[in-house]
């Protein structure tokens, strides 16, 4: 297997633009300004951004099926403008939408999908497949009487017929219960301990949180950060306090950069700068103004705190 990763990169870009032509009444819009990324082989990145940030562009783009209007992707190693065949081969994509023929069974569509890709039949993993994402007892069911969890799971394992080293999961878990969305999780971590590189994007910040060992997050159309996980978590100079005072009482002044605010469940919460502020020094303020703390506990900012910060306006 020819390894083209270049520099401990899956993925490399840099000064990636699109603009999407103008048609009908609609405007040309500029989906991606300018975006340089370099996404770490072996890692679970996350892709994260709000709605219309330029995310399944993105994706797309990796996946040749939309055309950047400027700038240079490589693909383990592979320009896309200059190995086309290669850089398509080493990346497999499960798609968002659930579309598919409703007449093919899981195992037609894996073999179609294998046609498609090049994969000679000896070198098929069909069966393994349909065990990897549990439809081995559906193999031979019309797609159309499928559940949506299990369409799911079939865009997964379409995604690997061809043994790509990157793997991009658009949105893998939207609308999914939380049994399958955690048995598509296992299966993903799975693959990634095998040393697969995994791409994500998904609206659960939580899950994020959870999974990936990178983060990139962009908003229209421009990266605005790209971090470790932790780093990202550790950078945010805000914790909070939460006091139960026994119901509301009158407040100190407090040191500048505190914000004291009553929770509904009528306990205090205090959020403050940990670099600047701490957390005794509150709790002496208080305690030296007569306000009972019958029971205290610390939050840290999470992933959903860190992306409102910098995606707000
Ligand atoms: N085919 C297209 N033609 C014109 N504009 C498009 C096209 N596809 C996307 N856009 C526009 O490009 C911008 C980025 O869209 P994109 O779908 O990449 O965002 P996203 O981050 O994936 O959003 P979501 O989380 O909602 O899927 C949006 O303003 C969108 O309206």
């Amino acid at each position: 297997m020819p390894d083209g990763s270049t520099a401990g990169n899956a993925i490399e870009i840099t000064g990636l633009r699109k603009t999407y032509a103008a048609s009908g009444n609609a405007p040309a819009k500029q989906a991606l300004m300018g975006i340089d990324l370099a996404i770490p082989t072996g890692s679970i990145f996350g892709l994260l951004g709000p709605n219309g940030a330029g995310k399944s562009t993105m994706i797309n783009i990796l996946a040749g099926l939309v055309n950047k209007t400027a700038g240079r992707v490589r693909i383990w190693g592979f320009d896309q403008d200059v190995n086309p065949r290669q850089s398509r081969a080493a990346i497999g994509v499960m798609p968002q939408e659930l579309n598919m023929d409703p007449f093919f069974t899981p195992r037609a569509s894996l073999e179609v999908q294998a046609g498609l890709y090049g994969v000679p039949k000896r070198e098929r993993w069909t069966d393994e497949l349909l065990e990897l994402v549990g439809l081995t007892e559906q193999a031979n069911a019309y797609a159309r009487n499928l559940s949506g969890g299990m369409r799911r799971r079939l865009l997964l394992a379409k995604a690997l017929v061809h043994r790509p080293q990157i793997l991009v999961l658009d949105e893998p878990t939207a609308g999914v219960d939380i049994t399958l969305r955690e048995m598509l999780w296992a299966n993903i971590r799975r693959l990634n301990e095998q040393g697969m590189t995994i791409i994500l994007t998904t609206h659960y910040l939580e899950e994020a949180e959870q999974m990936c060992d990178e983060i990139a997050i962009i908003n229209h159309g421009e990266l605005i950060v790209r971090k470790p996980t932790r780093e990202l978590l550790d950078g945010m100079d805000g914790k909070t306090l939460v006091i139960d005072a026994g119901g509301r009482v009158e407040l100190p002044a407090l040191p500048e950069g505190a914000h004291p605010e009553w929770r509904e469940d009528g306990r205090l919460a205090i959020t403050y700068p940990p670099s600047r502020i701490r957390a005794d020094t509150l709790l002496d303020a208080l305690r030296g103004a007569g306000v009972p703390i019958l029971d205290v506990a610390s939050e840290q900012p999470d992933l959903e705190d860190v992306f409102v910060e910098l995606t707000r306006g």
